[in-house]
């Protein structure tokens, strides 16, 4: 992406805050103007007062000098602290879009991906572009401003240090050129390794228990050490070309003041300037050569945001969930206002994995069901035979490569992620809890819900006797991912979150694999009796949740390899047989 590409992509961010950016530039201006009028004062100073003795005009200048610097360092104190200002809030900004994003993306792309990835956009390249814009576009254009200004009282002091000025600039600035693809790549190598060992950090934290309890200690250290090893490189790398373009430029700039001191001395000796006019024009020589070697300064800064800002543009071409785009039919208007109806069906859906090989392998393959209104469906099969899969693609959190999937007559690909939302309730097997109470982990199944239906539901996932125990009952803070908790406790949450929402369809993923076989009972009547008449979908190893439910699926590799009540099943289907007998009695499980 190019400079201007990249200024083209953040014009909306340019745009934003006006006044404060007005302001910001405004206070550049000032810092600029006071502290450019100051050479001129001095060489008056050396000539008038120093040389020709007009001493009367010593304390006005030197009054005058002191005003200007303060008027500047004021104004340089106002634009610092502006451009701070919006370079916090333009980061936030970007984070604001792009968590938007995340939040819309398949789910897929976040499981494949880790946090690595999602770290480094929202905190190393977020970060990298506002700073480009509010630091280093703003010194560029200051610089440029400053080199103009300088270049131009240059000329109306000596033509010929103009000229000379004019000819190096256009010297030191093809110095970046030079460098510039390869600050590019290492920059670019430099992010690329920092967003592989964010991810890897974040998974030697989650990960602590496993490093300890299998003494990983060594393995994790020499897997640091591989990967700092490439970031040393790159990043050693960077540096060197980003030091060597510096120095060549402030050599340049050496050999040009040593000429000015020659070409100026000479022409002081012949009299044609003064001594003041002389130091003022090495003076603004400096103010026209310096901002080059900060402009070269600022091409790694330049690099990081073009690198920043191409990796965020490709994560903003990812195209949201079908859900996020979906635009009801009009013919559908009425159904989607009765959320009441609850009908589930799947036509021929076929959901490959594609980055297993170019063909992909067949996750689901060719499933078929429909489960009416208020029915509930039991889905059994050995690990790994695709029912989570087949939960996610009712909910459609899973793009499917053929088939549909049909809510009340409607294609899922028509209904809305908050549709789909308000419909359905699900407990997967993993419950997610946030930072916050158990009270406000509970609520999120419903957020207007009232303090007592919250309290209500926690007694009927029966949380009550767990959380009368602790000092803040349901007000007590919650670890981190709910550490403190058992995986029955939190299942008990999950479940508590939908006894909240009421959905029309609940989609159940093996909700009660972490309880007791008495505080499962007593959880699933609590389920069945709220899910009266609305249809659930469930995978589970009850035998008796399986016996009872209206619909029994039979998946194997994918594939419904058999479908029908219990009596049914086990007189026809060989796998279900086979998983019949493998259940163990005592336990009534059967496994699946
Ligand atoms: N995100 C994914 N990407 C690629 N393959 C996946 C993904 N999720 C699941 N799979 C694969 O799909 C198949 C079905 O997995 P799924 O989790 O749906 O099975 P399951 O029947 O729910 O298993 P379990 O009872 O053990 O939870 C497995 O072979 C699994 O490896």
């Amino acid at each position: 992406m190019s400079l201007y590409t990249m200024i083209k992509a953040i014009k909306p961010l340019i745009v934003s805050r006006p006044r404060h950016r007005i302001a910001g530039f405004a206070c550049m201006l000032g810092d600029l103007g006071f502290s450019l009028i100051q050479p001129l004062i001095f060489a008056r100073f050396i000539d008038r007062v120093l040389i020709q003795g007009h001493h009367n005009e010593m304390w006005p200048l030197l009054i005058l000098s002191l005003v200007l610097a303060a008027a500047s360092a004021g104004s340089s104190v106002g634009r610092w602290s502006l451009f701070s200002y919006l370079d916090i809030r333009n980061t936030l900004d970007i984070r604001e879009t792009l968590t938007r994003h995340i939040r819309q993306i398949p789910i897929r792309h976040i499981e494949k991906d880790g946090s690595g990835r999602y770290l480094a956009l929202l905190g190393f390249d977020s970060a990298s572009l506002s700073f480009f814009l509010n630091k280093t576009l703003v010194d560029m254009i200051s610089h440029i401003l400053m080199m103009a200004m300088a270049l131009g009282i240059l000329c109306l002091m000596d033509w010929r240090l103009a000229l000379m000025a004019g000819v190096s600039t256009v010297l030191i600035m093809t110095v970046p050129r030079i460098f510039r693809s390869l600050i590019r790549r290492y920059a670019e190598q430099v992010r690329n390794h920092n967003e592989t060992i964010g991810g890897h950090l974040v998974e030697c934290i989650d990960g602590s228990k496993e490093i300890r309890l299998f003494g990983l200690e060594h393995w994790e250290e020499e897997r640091n050490r591989q990967m700092y090893k490439g970031l040393v490189s790159s990043s050693t790398k960077e540096t060197l070309f980003r030091s060597s373009m510096n120095s060549v430029s402030s050599l340049i700039i050496s050999v040009i003041i040593v000429l000015t001191y020659y070409m100026g001395g000479r022409q002081v000796i012949g009299e044609s300037i003064t001594i003041g006019v002389l130091i003022a024009s090495i003076s603004y020589l400096n103010n026209v050569l310096n901002p080059i070697r900060a402009i070269a300064d600022s091409y790694g800064d330049i690099r990081k945001a073009e690198v920043a800002s191409d990796r965020i543009a490709e994560f903003l071409k990812t195209p949201p969930e079908k859900s996020f785009t979906s635009q009801p039919p009009a013919q559908n208007t009425e159904m989607i206002q009765a959320p009441a109806a609850a009908e589930v069906e799947m036509d021929a859906v076929q959901v490959w994995d594609l980055h297993v090989a170019s063909e992909g392998k067949v996750i689901l393959d060719e499933v078929r069901f429909r489960i009416p209104k208020g029915q509930t469906a039991a889905f059994v099969g050995r690990s790994g035979s695709g029912k989570t899969t087949l939960f996610k693609a009712v909910l459609g959190l899973v793009d499917r490569q053929a088939g549909e999937i049909i809510v009340d007559g409607s294609s899922l690909d028509s209904i809305s992620r908050s549709e789909i939302n308000a419909r359905f309730g699900v407990v997967f097997q993993d419950t997610f809890l946030f930072k916050g109470t158990l009270f406000e982990n509970i609520a999120i199944g419903n957020l207007n819900a009232t303090e007592e239906e919250v309290y209500e539901a926690a007694c009927s996932a029966n949380l009550k006797e767990f959380m009368d125990q602790l000092p803040q009952g349901i007000h007590t803070p919650v670890d981190y991912k709910g550490a403190q908790l058992s995986g029955g406790q939190r299942q008990r949450i999950a479940i508590a979150r939908v006894l909240l929402k009421k959905p029309d369809i609940l989609v159940l993923d093996e909700p009660t694999s972490s309880l007791d076989n008495i505080t499962e009972e007593e959880v699933l009547r609590e389920l069945r009796s709220m899910m009266k008449g609305k249809t659930i979908l469930v995978a589970t190893h009850l035998l008796d949740t399986i016996r009872n439910a209206d619909q029994i699926f039979v998946l194997d590799s994918g594939k419904i390899v058999g479908q029908g009540t219990h009596e049914e099943l086990g007189r026809h289907c060989e796998l279900y047989q086979s998983l019949l007998a493998a259940h163990d009695d005592e336990s009534q499980a059967v496994p699946v």
